[in-house]
């Protein structure tokens, strides 16, 4: 085998071993038991934390609306691969019909024919229009289900739409929707692949119900951890935007190592792995402090203080903060926008 033979081998059996690693599939449908931090971290090395909990089913349908976009999809393609959800139990619509019925054909969720219907079928309504679409479909929603409102869970994701403007939306046409049961979430990409991060904030008429409920469903896919809303603007920073940030360097990683020799497809394999693999390192030494996980690996004199150090007089950590920054502060803005 060639050299070239030898990178696609080691290729395959990476990339199938962290499509698999660590991700039991020995639950059947159910709302788990949510995350806390600590538990998310074991999550993260490939340890369910909740494989051995006491098993919860739900009988409650969940109406995606949105459901075709870049995060309703990843959380409906998300709860049905980790099982958590029947594909039966899941209604979604968009506005592209295309799209909806590529979504229902991959995984089983049906298409609701309009919002009418995927109102009065699903208990629980996830909002994952963009921000600016929040309030005429909030006004919608109100209209449609009158009375039946108290009965529902709303669960935003759009990011910068506070709870209080969530609410007055819901209350505009009747005043006692301003009591709805709004929860609002800013989860992470990766809650396609039960990896995510989520962070919840329950409105002024969730319930503690509400919250755990929503707890245990976004924990099946990754960590879930309620935080004031004033934090999600730092969860915007620290996880909604970050996934962004991880691939930005990954590529940057993989563009190098292509120019020092490797195959790029090789090269994006074994970078990927690296990102992953010291990811779980991280999250298994969990009270290591990440300085000194890195300082493992730079021998005295050797390569890795090498690059360390230009990493350093570049300006990577700053580059780093700052980009974190601009995202919460985005996050803040928009938050002030819709007030
Ligand atoms: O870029 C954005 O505005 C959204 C919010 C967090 C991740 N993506």
């Amino acid at each position: 085998m060639g050299l070239q033979g030898a990178f696609a081998s080691i290729s395959t059996l990476v990339s199938v071993n962290a499509a698999f690693g660590g991700k039991p599939q020995d639950y059947a449908y159910r709302v788990g038991v949510g995350q806390s931090a600590t538990q998310g971290a074991a999550a993260v090395a490939g340890v369910r934390a909740t494989a051995s909990a006491p098993r919860q089913t739900t009988n409650e349908k969940l109406g995606f609306i949105g459901g075709t976009g870049n995060m309703g999809s990843a959380i409906i393609r998300g709860l049905i691969e980790t099982q958590a959800v029947s594909p039966s139990d899941i209604l979604s619509s968009g506005r592209d019909r295309e799209k909806l019925d590529r979504l229902s054909a991959e995984t089983g969720c049906t298409v609701a024919a309009d919002l009418a219907t995927l109102c009065a079928e699903a208990s629980t309504l996830f909002l994952c229009v963009k921000p600016a679409q929040c309030e005429a479909v909030l006004d919608s929603v109100a209209a449609i289900t009158g009375g039946a409102l108290e009965t529902k869970r709303v669960i935003s994701v759009a990011a910068g739409v506070p709870i209080a403007t969530l609410e007055r939306y819901l209350g505009r046409q009747r005043p006692e929707a301003r009591h709805a049961r709004v929860l609002r979430c800013m989860p992470n990409i990766l809650v396609r692949f039960g990896h995510g991060v989520t962070g919840i904030t329950p409105g002024n008429f969730a319930s503690a119900e509400d919250v755990a409920w929503t707890e245990r469903l976004l924990g099946h896919l990754g960590v879930a951890t309620v935080v004031d809303e004033h934090l999600l603007d730092a969860v915007v920073a620290a996880a909604g935007s970050a996934p962004a940030f991880v691939f930005m360097f990954m590529e940057a990683l993989t563009d190098a190592a292509v120019r020092e020799g490797l195959p790029r497809q090789v090269a994006r394999t074994f970078v990927v792995q690296t990102m992953s693999g010291a990811a779980q390192m991280a999250a298994r030494e969990a009270k290591t402090h990440l300085g000194e996980l890195r300082n493992r690996v730079e021998s005295p004199g050797g390569t890795t203080i090498a690059g360390s150090c230009v990493l350093e007089e570049s300006g990577f950590r700053r580059a780093v903060m700052a980009a974190a920054a601009a995202a919460a502060a985005r996050s803040r803005s928009l938050g002030t926008h819709y007030t």
